[in-house]
């Protein structure tokens, strides 16, 4: 079959009982996440920049808040309003190597019990060290057990120093069934933009994930974004109208990971099918919106990751 691009109207209805979908993503759930899910905040090291009621909101919608190292430098410097605020604001975990969490730092949440904990290794980043523990968190009664009261004066709460997350990890996510895990929805802020190297790492984790964890539902938020994979064959989009009207702009369907085949599109701007599409051939649906009124569908031959812009000064007022 040969491939077709159709530009629609502005606004078009998608009758979305009529498309077979594997997959399902509701928008404002990747900021605001189901109920019946576990959800954790995930913070990392790049200076906090999305607005404050914002961010206070995202935080009291997830159960879990992680600083990666010198993340929580960020967090610390970002509530410096009063210290009341301050002592609202602490983080569940701090995890890393903790070459770049400051002393001043270290010894201010160590104060107020959060749990700190060193992993030496130089073989993972600190953002795989943080997907770790809140799988564990989440799955792993072993873990508790370790870093219970009993436990909780021994040198880093008795877990090995150089890659005793990753042990730990590695044997639980044995006897792990994932069909039976609850989904964990990760917001990740702080993760693209600055360090380029960095920026690449935080995709290949949404690729990593999507293969060897996908209970975890993954999302980076920044000012100007939301970037998550959509999986291959038939992923539904949903979101409230008004929603897509005041805070979502532009979108991209970015192949990053490898060329594939955009099978179908139903409900963007410019819809395609059987559109091959390649970083290397210069081939990317770039600058794309949605055109569905409460809906959009995408089929793609490989997971392919999507970008949306979104307007952080309205997104308060639907959360
Ligand atoms: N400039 C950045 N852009 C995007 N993500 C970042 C950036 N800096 C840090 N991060 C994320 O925050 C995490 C913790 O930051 P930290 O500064 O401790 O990095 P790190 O793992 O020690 O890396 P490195 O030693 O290469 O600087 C990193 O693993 C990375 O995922
Ligand atoms: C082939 C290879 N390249 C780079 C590193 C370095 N490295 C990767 S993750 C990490 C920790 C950053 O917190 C460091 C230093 C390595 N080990 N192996």
């Amino acid at each position: 079959m040969s491939e077709e691009c159709i530009e629609n109207p502005e606004r078009i209805q998608i009758d979305a009982d009529s498309i077979k979908h594997q997959n399902r993503v509701n928008l404002k759930e990747l900021i605001n996440p189901n109920k019946g899910d576990n959800s954790a905040l995930l913070i990392l090291n790049q200076k906090i920049d999305i607005p404050k009621e914002l961010f206070y909101k995202i935080w009291k919608l997830h159960d879990l808040k992680i600083c990666a190292d010198g993340a929580a430098n960020r967090l610390y410097d970002y509530v410096k309003d009063d210290e009341s605020i301050r002592t609202k604001y602490l983080p569940d975990y701090i995890i890393g190597d903790l070459d770049s969490l400051s002393e001043k730092v270290f010894n201010y949440y160590k104060e107020k019990n959060v749990v700190i904990i060193r992993q030496t290794t130089q073989y993972s980043t600190d953002f795989t060290k943080c997907v770790n523990l809140i799988s564990l968190h989440f799955n792993s009664p072993k873990f508790h057990s370790l870093i219970s009261n009993k436990n909780a004066l021994q040198s880093n709460h008795g877990i090995e120093l150089e890659e005793g997350i990753h042990t730990l990890y590695n044997s639980m996510t044995k006897s792990l069934v994932f069909s039976q895990v609850t989904p964990i929805s990760l917001l990740a802020l702080g993760g693209i933009g600055g360090r380029f190297d960095q920026t690449i790492h935080s995709i290949t984790q949404l690729y990593t994930l999507s293969k060897e964890a996908s209970y975890f539902k993954l999302c980076y938020i920044t000012v100007t974004d939301l970037i998550f994979l959509i999986n291959k064959n038939g992923t539904l989009i949903k979101y409230d109208p008004q929603f897509r009207n005041s805070c979502i702009g532009n979108c991209g369907l970015l192949p990053i990971g490898e060329a594939t085949v955009i099978n179908e599109t139903r409900g963007l701007k410019w819809d395609v099918k059987n559109w091959p599409t390649s970083v290397v051939n210069g081939r990317v649906s770039s600058s794309n919106r949605f055109v569905g009124k409460e809906c959009c569908y995408i089929d793609t031959k490989d997971d392919i990751i999507l970008n949306i812009e979104i307007f952080v000064d309205k997104l308060i007022n639907f959360l």
